[in-house]
């Protein structure tokens, strides 16, 4: 039975999903040693922000499969080792939107009319009405950095507040924005306008520190700023120093750039509200993240593809039903290449062809690559770190598409070069699902794939096929299916044979000295 570690506090929802299918081991808190000295039993790997899943742990976790952030920033994972290490990420983009958004928007009011310091005070004893003056956010300007799900949600309500919004996204399209009631601007322009700033980005290099002295220095004195997005896009001593000179701006963060926050300046600054990373702790957010993740941790152990895969760009489990035949032919034509030009590939091509080439490409060539590469690899290639395999490997991979090639209602061609030589394979689907392969260097041929396989080179003359056949007959292989494909009579042709058993070694070189014989090679697929 699988085994799946849990890191973090999850809703029992999610324990109750995992345990359908795996022993689930719940340990929280664990040390980074403590990790590492256990992750090498688990098959999977689920948690929130808390745990580090770090190059070494992934290292260590030689059993992994995937590993599921009940949450969306998969910023605590170092995804490049886990997809280098063919270890499927998965996260729950939505499951939290509402929760993070209202927290933001708790955060804004409560900085508006100084709710955790009025309360602080009534709950000394004091009953103190002028300190804790505050300000309406009706017809104030509230810029939202980020015009994803969460900030969206927050302009949404922003704007039923009465709120004038302007919104900085580079990546978000003037209609997007206008549907949600902002005005796209430029970052400067938010910056001097905006009563209320709230982040709503993820960290990147582009966002870190994207609120420095030099930003703040554009800001009104009196502007609220609201963090619950990510620690680290906000330059926190440069936001201390800005609070202590600017006692009516004030700050509401959620996150920050060490966490659990240690020794910090912004702990003793009166205009600042500080809350430990709750953006997304709401009992419904908990609920959702950890049916949405424990659900394709499930499906990942029982061999399915995951919905939100933050490592497999494109293969949704939609594309991946759609196209799994063609994943298939894809895999299959990719092996039988990698066997046919044999020795190190450096450049693979891959062309879909007539209604073929109307799909998304990727998860097709990916396929291709996996298929190429299992041949070295084994089971170490899958679809998560095939592209990755095959550029660490210097594998040249060109991906093209042809509509025009009608000769089955679509194709797929592979070519392969490599340091023994270059080969090409075509394969398409029949209706009923079925593979065929129906070129081989060029030469048309029409046989399905199977177990063991023999193909030859020759030339095209009498007596050729009865010798092999009765060579292989010598041999006790029985052959299941044959096949000739040439271009011109008496000339140049290939064999393509199926057969019943595997070829006994040494009978290819017997083969080769049949006269008329170029070439041959034996082929292994699994299918
Ligand atoms: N405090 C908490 O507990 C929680 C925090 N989060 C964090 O909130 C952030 C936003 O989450 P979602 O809205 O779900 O993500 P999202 O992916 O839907 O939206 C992020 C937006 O940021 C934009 N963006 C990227 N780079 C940018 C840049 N340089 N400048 C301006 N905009 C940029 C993107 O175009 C996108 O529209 C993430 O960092 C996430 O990890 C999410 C949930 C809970
Ligand atoms: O799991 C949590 O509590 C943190 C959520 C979060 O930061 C995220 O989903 O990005």
């Amino acid at each position: 039975m699988a085994k799946v570690l849990v890191s973090d506090p999850i809703d029992q929802v999610g324990i109750d999903i995992l345990s359908q299918v795996a022993q689930v081991d719940v340990q929280t808190k664990l040390s980074p040693e403590e990790l590492i000295k256990i992750i090498p039993e688990y098959d999977a790997l689920m948690l929130r922000s808390q745990t580090k899943v770090t190059k070494e742990v992934v290292e260590a976790g030689t059993q992994l499969k995937i590993i599921g952030r009940a949450g969306v920033g998969v910023d605590n994972i170092d995804v490049p080792a886990a997809t280098r290490q063919g270890i499927v990420v998965v996260n729950s983009p939505e499951g939290n939107t509402i929760a993070a958004a209202e927290h933001a928007l708790a955060m804004m009011l409560s900085l508006s009319r100084h709710i955790p310091d009025a309360n602080q005070s009534v709950k000394e004893n004091k009953w103190d009405r002028k300190r804790f003056m505050g300000t309406e956010v009706y017809k104030k300007t509230l810029g939202v950095v980020g015009l994803g799900k969460i900030g969206s949600h927050v302009a949404g309500v922003g704007k039923s507040l009465g709120m004038k919004l302007l919104a900085y996204d580079p990546f978000i399209s003037k209609e997007r924005a206008d549907q949600i009631g902002c005005t796209l601007v430029d970052l400067d322009l938010l910056f001097s306008e905006a009563d209320y700033i709230t982040l709503h980005i993820p960290k990147t290099p582009d966002t870190t520190h994207l609120i420095n002295q030099e930003a703040l220095a554009k800001m009104k004195p009196n502007v609220r700023i609201i963090n619950c997005a990510r620690g680290g896009v906000i330059d926190e001593d440069a936001l201390a120093e800005f609070l202590q000179e600017h006692p009516d701006a004030g700050a509401a963060l959620d996150v920050f750039e060490q966490e659990p926050l240690g020794e910090s300046k912004l702990r003793g600054l009166p205009n600042v509200i500080l809350t430990p990373h709750l953006g997304a702790s709401t009992a419904e957010a908990q609920v959702n993240v950890a049916i949405d993740v424990a659900e394709q941790i499930r499906d990942v152990l029982l061999g399915l593809p995951a919905r939100s895969a933050v490592n497999i760009p494109g293969l949704t489990p939609d594309v991946m039903e759609k196209l799994r035949p063609y994943l298939q032919l894809a895999e299959t034509l990719g092996n039988l290449v990698a066997q046919l030009a044999g020795g190190r590939i450096e450049q693979l091509t891959v062309r879909l062809q007539g209604d073929l080439a109307a799909n998304e490409t990727q998860p097709i060539v990916v396929a291709a690559i996996k298929g190429l590469l299992s041949e070295a690899l084994r089971e170490r290639v899958n679809y998560v770190n095939a592209a990755i395999e095959a550029k660490e490997r210097g594998i040249r991979v060109i991906e093209t598409r042809d509509a025009s090639i009608r000769d089955y209602s679509g194709s797929l061609h592979l070519e392969a070069k490599g340091s023994m030589g270059e080969h090409s394979v075509t394969g398409a689907l029949l209706s009923n699902g079925e593979i065929r392969i129906t070129d081989l260097d060029e030469f048309p041929i029409n046989v399905p794939p199977s177990n063991y396989m023999l193909f030859t080179l020759h030339r095209d003359m009498p007596g050729i096929i009865g010798k092999i056949g009765s060579l292989l007959g010598s041999f006790n292989v029985n052959i299941a299916s044959m096949q000739v494909g040439r271009k011109i009579v008496r000339g140049d042709a290939v064999m393509a044979l199926s057969l019943d058993d595997p070829l006994p070694e040494g009978i290819l070189s017997e083969i080769t000295k049949v006269a008329g014989i170029r070439d041959a090679y034996t082929v292994k697929l699994s299918i």
